[in-house]
């Protein structure tokens, strides 16, 4: 699959003629993984929905260039905090609902090879019920990859899995997600900084009326994940979160572990 960049200038969203961000500009590097936090109603799903073409409503604005000049339509996946997954349909009806919804032929040796991947080997019979919460996102996980997008957009995809599952998912992702342009919605500043290239903080602005700015603020360096006991993911952890409290507290890792 061919790695894919995004630029996107004069984002901007109103709800009921209230700004919520406007003039917002970022950068998605082909086959990079940006995290976008921010405190709580902020503007980060409504940002992820614009940019993934889903329905808005009231006011809204965007340019959106690919590196590839053709339209980002049909060429993103999505995944949820929630799995989304069909109650109805089993594991492996559930990875190939994209094909029948567009009455594509299954590849199903991919899709078993995929739940493989995530650790779900013979379960495609399974009904989404019989799964437990993290078995459920892995499954979402699998669809997710299964659509073989050069993009994918995440909302807050682990945040409803123990942590140590979190940390499992986190191992899968960025191996599977490897090579792809991953945007991901995030509360928690140590995945941020575990698997982002690049993360995107939405903050108040000064100025009345401008809602959101977006600040951007280097990565660790690879590998990615970044392994725990790395001394600067801690020190970068604890900036992170002052920087998220006061957007002017400084958010500087260690200079030879940046990676911008
Ligand atoms: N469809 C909508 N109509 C009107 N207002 C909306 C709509 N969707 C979101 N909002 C408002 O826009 C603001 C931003 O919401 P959004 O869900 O994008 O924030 P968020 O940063 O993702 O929040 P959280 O971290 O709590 O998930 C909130 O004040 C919310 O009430």
């Amino acid at each position: 699959m061919v790695s894919l960049g995004l630029t996107l200038n004069n984002a901007r969203i109103d709800y009921a003629g209230h700004t919520l961000f406007r003039d917002l500009t970022a950068r998605l590097d082909a086959g990079s993984w940006t995290a976008l936090l921010g405190r709580s109603g902020c503007g980060k799903s409504s940002l992820l929905r614009l940019l993934a073409g889903l329905e808005m409503p009231d006011r809204h604005q965007l340019e959106l260039h690919t590196d590839d000049g053709r339209p980002l339509v049909g060429r993103i996946a999505w995944m949820a905090q929630q799995d989304l997954l069909l109650p109805w349909r089993r594991v492996l009806d559930n990875l190939c609902l994209g094909d029948d919804l567009h009455r594509r032929p299954r590849n199903v040796a991919r899709a078993r090879e995929l739940l493989s991947a995530v650790g779900l080997e013979g379960r495609e019979h399974s009904w989404p019920d019989a799964l437990s919460g993290g078995q459920r996102q892995r499954v979402a996980l699998a669809r997710t990859l299964y659509q073989e997008a050069p993009v994918v957009m995440m909302d807050e995809p682990f945040s409803a899995v123990d942590a140590i599952t979190r940390l499992e998912l986190h191992d899968l992702a960025s191996r599977l997600l490897d090579g792809r342009t991953v945007l991901m919605v995030t509360h928690d500043p140590l995945e941020a900084l575990r698997l982002a290239d690049q993360l995107l903080v939405l903050r108040p602005d000064a100025r009345e009326g401008y809602g959101a700015v977006l600040d951007r603020l280097p990565g660790l360096s690879p590998p990615r994940p970044v392994p725990l006991d790395t001394p600067a993911l801690q020190q970068a952890q604890a900036e992170l979160i002052a920087r998220l409290r006061d957007p002017n507290e400084a958010f500087i890792p260690a200079a030879a572990e940046v990676n911008a």
